[in-house]
């Protein structure tokens, strides 16, 4: 049982102290003072926050195909260190996961790990947007999901039959906006920045482009479009009106674009809507390259004011995990991608610290919204429910270093830097996923019959 911490379900109406009671894998009670039962195990939450826990529907993990970025092992463990007690993972994977048979692997092999892992499968065979992958199979196999993410879909007509089949199997065709002829050779927001360095730039139209034909065909077939990681102001008016005309449109925004800008790819470390910077990072830092890139500050508050308005329903993080070795200084070969998962939490609660985000809202965007959304285990700690749950320390400071990241990569610009916001538990199914040392310590010590010592806890070095 969890005592006196600041019980955040948003999901219930619930931000205030409170006591949350698990039993049996479930949520058995949740109030202002919970009588414990005779050999509770008493957790003291004394000054943490206690949420249901975070729930992402976009992360990289790799497997198969390239374990020294992740495996869905090493991907567990850092969603658990992160908060996260569902993810579900893309396909572009080596080989694709664009098969029943691949999906069905994937999910046998998801039972054994800490945290619940629900696959996204291709739109198209081979993730070549040519034909149309078997998404019935896929949808029986448990795919929750489907995504050529990493690429547009190339042609429009097996995007089309692809959101027609959505309806059909309630699934949403989850959709990475580029035009390719447009992004081609760019390494970085096409701007001001990307002209001072001399790298080659990738316009906001590459995007607006493929999500205007993206969001047409939603018109168009009825079906289920999610816009992956938004980043654009004009791109969210193009939600906006598709939303208003009563298109079924669900839209994501990554913890990186709201916080960051195309300055990062030039060193200067300062967040978005913040005055004051970081010591310079590298310039140009490869760990910013990112896709869709990092946008102008305009875009990341017109991203904020996209969540409070509406237009945006959830937060997810696009965990791209890359090796040092795919991460060289010369920005044209390095690849897109950075870490997320155990980065969203500290990174989110600036926007809470500079009142763009109640920590209620935060808790609503990370967890309720893609659970309800899209049909996944959490998103509520309400009586009955599976005992998901996170408990963090607002205010806790850390530094972001290889060490101190469970991920096996540590591609993130934000390297070096001090953050404040640290996970101490996380509980899947009444179990712990993933628990703070100094916080097993502290339970022990002062929880009268605390002991988190019997569970193993499955946190491994970083490879
Ligand atoms: N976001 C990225 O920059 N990279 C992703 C692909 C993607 O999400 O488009 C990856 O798989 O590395
Ligand atoms: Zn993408
Ligand atoms: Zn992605």
């Amino acid at each position: 049982m969890l005592r006196g911490g600041r019980l955040v379900d948003p999901s219930q109406g619930i931000d205030g102290e409170a006591d949350l009671l698990v039993a049996d894998g479930q949520v058995r009670a949740v109030g202002g003072r919970v009588p414990e039962p005779s050999g509770a195990t008493v957790i003291d939450a004394a000054g943490l926050v206690v949420a249901p826990g975070f729930v992402d529907v976009h992360a990289h993990l790799r497997d198969p195909g390239f374990p020294e970025k992740e495996t869905l092992e090493t991907g567990s463990v850092a969603a658990a260190a992160g908060g996260f007690t569902t993810i579900c993972c893309m396909p572009n994977t080596m080989p694709p996961l664009d098969t029943p048979e691949r999906i069905r692997e994937l999910v046998e092999r998801a039972r054994s790990l800490p945290v619940r892992i629900f696959p996204i499968g291709t739109i198209s065979r081979g993730r070549r947007g040519e034909e149309l992958a078997d998404l019935v199979g896929m949808a029986e196999a448990g795919a929750i999901g489907f995504s050529d993410d990493g690429d547009s879909t190339r042609s429009a007509r097996v995007m089309r039959q692809a959101l027609q089949l959505s309806r059909l199997l309630g699934r949403p065709i989850m959709v990475h906006c580029e035009d390719p002829t447009l992004s081609a050779g760019g390494v970085m927001h096409e701007g001001g920045v990307s002209q001072q360095l001399g790298l080659p730039g990738i316009p906001a139209a590459a995007e607006e482009i493929v999500l205007a034909r993206d969001l047409e065909l939603a018109r168009l077939t009825g079906g289920w479009l999610h816009v992956l990681h938004l980043t654009t102001a004009r791109g969210l008016m193009l939600v906006r009106r598709a939303k208003r005309e009563g298109n079924r449109v669900t839209v994501e925004v990554t913890p990186h674009h709201l916080l960051m800008t195309d300055e990062w790819v030039a060193g200067i470390r300062r967040f978005a809507g913040e005055m004051k910077p970081f010591p310079a990072g590298p310039c140009p830092d490869p760990n910013a390259k990112v896709n869709p890139p990092l946008r102008p500050e305009a875009d990341a508050l017109a991203l904020r004011a996209g969540l409070r308005d509406g237009t945006i329903d959830l937060i997810a993080t696009d965990h791209a995990p890359h090796h040092e070795q795919d991460k060289p200084p010369v920005l044209e070969r390095a690849a897109f991608g950075m870490i997320g998962l155990e980065l969203a939490l500290p990174l989110l609660l600036r926007l809470v610290r500079t009142g763009a985000l109640t920590v209620s809202e935060l808790v609503e965007f990370l967890s309720c919204r893609p659970a309800t959304l899209f049909g996944l285990p959490g998103g509520t700690l309400r009586p009955g429910s599976p005992a998901d749950v996170v408990v963090f320390d607002p205010e806790e400071p850390w530094q972001v270093t290889r060490a101190t990241l469970r991920s096996r990569s540590a591609n993130t610009p934000l390297l070096g830097l001090t953050l404040r916001g640290r996970v101490r538990l996380t509980i899947v199914g009444g179990k712990v996923a993933y628990v703070d040392t100094a916080f097993a310590d502290r339970c022990t010590r002062s929880g009268r019959r605390a002991d988190l010592s019997g569970y193993s806890l499955r946190s491994t070095p970083p490879g």
